[in-house]
């Protein structure tokens, strides 16, 4: 008896594939080339680190990824979807749909509470989602950063992870399918940063990809591949 044909593997589409990316910064000075032709794909549950020296353009391209900034040359695909030269208006669209924003500073609104802080991010251009809704995600957010229980807690009562993760919550209860960490433990002591760390990672058990910038080694060890940018190319 012949033994049955193994299945092919599905292939799944990445949810981002940049190829040859580049950016040259025009400013007072001589143009500077920051990013050339930096290639990058990233699969859906994938989490990736880039290290590089200061100024090397870690935060220039995680801004292209977000579509803050755009490309001199190359080509961006999100999922299928050419977006190299996508309009503003659309490109606005997309980024509060696909991609969840972190920072080293958690940019969080002190006169709310951690709840009505990660509500805000739902919040779109049709008004806001029906209360009971928006309750449900906020709190399933919370959750997933392990903070449900200070949901009503003030920024100045909480420590600085609670507050990233807070951010964190901000940053996942759209769903994104695309998470971008720039120097998210920056702020943080070791530990905190380390709690902080496993959080973002968890994200990706549920399928979110994530792009962590980073200057701690340990930390862009914990992801699943770390990248280096150095003379404007990603290897
Ligand atoms: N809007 C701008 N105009 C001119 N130069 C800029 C602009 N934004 C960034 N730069 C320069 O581009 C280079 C890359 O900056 P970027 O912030 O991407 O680097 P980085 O690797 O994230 O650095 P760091 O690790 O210090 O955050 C730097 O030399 C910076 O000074």
């Amino acid at each position: 008896m012949s033994a049955a044909p193994i299945a092919a593997p599905p292939i799944q589409t990445p949810l981002i594939r940049l190829s040859g990316i580049t950016k040259t910064l025009k400013g007072q000075d001589e143009p500077r080339t920051i990013l050339d032709g930096v290639n990058l794909t990233v699969h859906s549950g994938q989490s990736i680190a880039i290290l590089g020296r200061s100024g090397s353009g870690k935060s220039t391209l995680l801004s292209l990824i977000g579509l803050f900034d755009r490309a001199d040359g190359g080509q961006y695909l999100l999922g299928e979807r050419d977006i190299t030269k996508l309009p503003e208006r659309k490109a606005a669209a997309l980024r509060s749909a696909e991609f969840g924003f972190v920072f080293q500073r958690f940019f969080l609104l002190k006169h709310l509470s951690a709840a009505q802080n990660v509500a805000m991010a739902l919040v779109n251009g049709q008004g806001w989602l029906p209360r009971r809704k928006r309750k449900t995600q906020v709190m399933e957010a919370l959750d997933q950063v392990g903070i449900a229980h200070l949901a009503k807690h003030k920024p100045p009562r909480l420590s600085g992870g609670e507050q990233q993760r807070v951010a964190i919550a901000r940053a996942l209860v759209r769903q994104p399918r695309v998470l971008l960490a720039d120097e998210p433990t920056g702020a943080l002591d070791t530990e905190t940063g380390n709690l902080v760390v496993d959080v973002l990672l968890k994200a990706t058990h549920r399928g979110c990809g994530l792009v962590l910038v980073t200057h701690d080694h340990d930390h862009a060890a914990k992801m699943g591949s770390v990248l280096s940018l150095h003379d404007g190319r990603l290897g």
